[in-house]
């Protein structure tokens, strides 16, 4: 059996949002912070062993004082945020490996923040690809064509037949990822978009985990209202017991 830990991102000021006055993943939906929704799921999960999560020094007193308030007592791990998510991921990984024995038996979950609509069945669906495949990316199906373009013209038509938008969790064992992103900083990248990303750019088979459309990460202020109504339809089945 693996120790099992979610690494939680919650270091963004909300710029895409407009949100810069109380940053997105402190806005609440049914009168709870995102973040703590987020949380929650990793807390209340049996699989789940420990949280770490990553901060924006700003904003360290409020997530410390929420994790207290909302009992989140698998959070073992703040970490401040570095300056790029890289960096933030980077030092998440860190904080971990220095305070486990065996790397090699650790499969870390990479969540964001900002995604509360993750449920069980994935997150148990990550940890079992990442067990015996090495590593899992929860992938969505995407409904539409793609077209790549970078001013008004249109370059490249993608068939949609085969294009998944990738999500998170991201998992893997610690002892691969971490090693990565050490390799990452020596050839002089900062700024890599995500893991799945890290690992497609040094050549690493990666295995995909089927996730819910409606696991979405709140980016910009529509995702906020579709994210609420999606609270609204669970709270509305719970009361149905449906
Ligand atoms: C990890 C991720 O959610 C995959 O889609 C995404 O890369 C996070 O990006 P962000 O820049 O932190 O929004």
């Amino acid at each position: 059996m693996s120790t099992n830990i979610a690494v939680i991102f919650a270091g963004g000021i909300g710029s895409r949002m407009n949100s810069k006055a109380l940053p997105k993943q402190f806005l609440e939906i049914h009168g709870k912070p995102i973040l703590i929704h987020t949380l929650e799921k990793f807390e209340n999960h049996p699989e789940i062993d420990a949280i770490v999560l990553a901060t924006n020094p700003d904003w360290r007193d409020l997530t410390e004082k929420l994790l207290r308030k909302h009992e989140i007592t698998k959070c073992q791990w703040v970490v401040n945020g570095g300056e790029t998510g890289q960096e933030s991921r980077h030092k998440a990984l860190r904080a971990i490996a220095a305070d486990v024995e065996d790397p090699s038996d650790v499969i870390v979950l990479l969540h964001d923040g900002v995604r509360p609509l993750i449920n069980d069945a994935l997150i148990s669906e990550n940890i079992e690809m990442a067990r015996t495949k090495g590593n899992a990316i929860t992938c969505t199906k995407n409904n539409e064509t793609v077209a790549v373009s970078a001013d008004e013209t249109i370059t490249e038509v993608i068939p949609r037949d085969h294009i998944y938008a990738a999500q998170a969790p991201q998992t893997f064992h610690l002892d691969e990822i971490l090693a990565l992103y050490d390799l990452a900083v020596e050839e002089g990248e900062t700024n890599s978009i995500d893991s799945c990303t890290l690992m497609a750019t040094h050549g690493r088979q990666l295995f995909r985990v089927e996730g819910p459309r409606s696991n979405i990460k709140i980016t910009t202020a529509e995702d906020f209202y579709v994210c609420r109504t999606y609270f609204d339809v669970l709270e509305t089945q719970q009361i149905a017991g449906m």
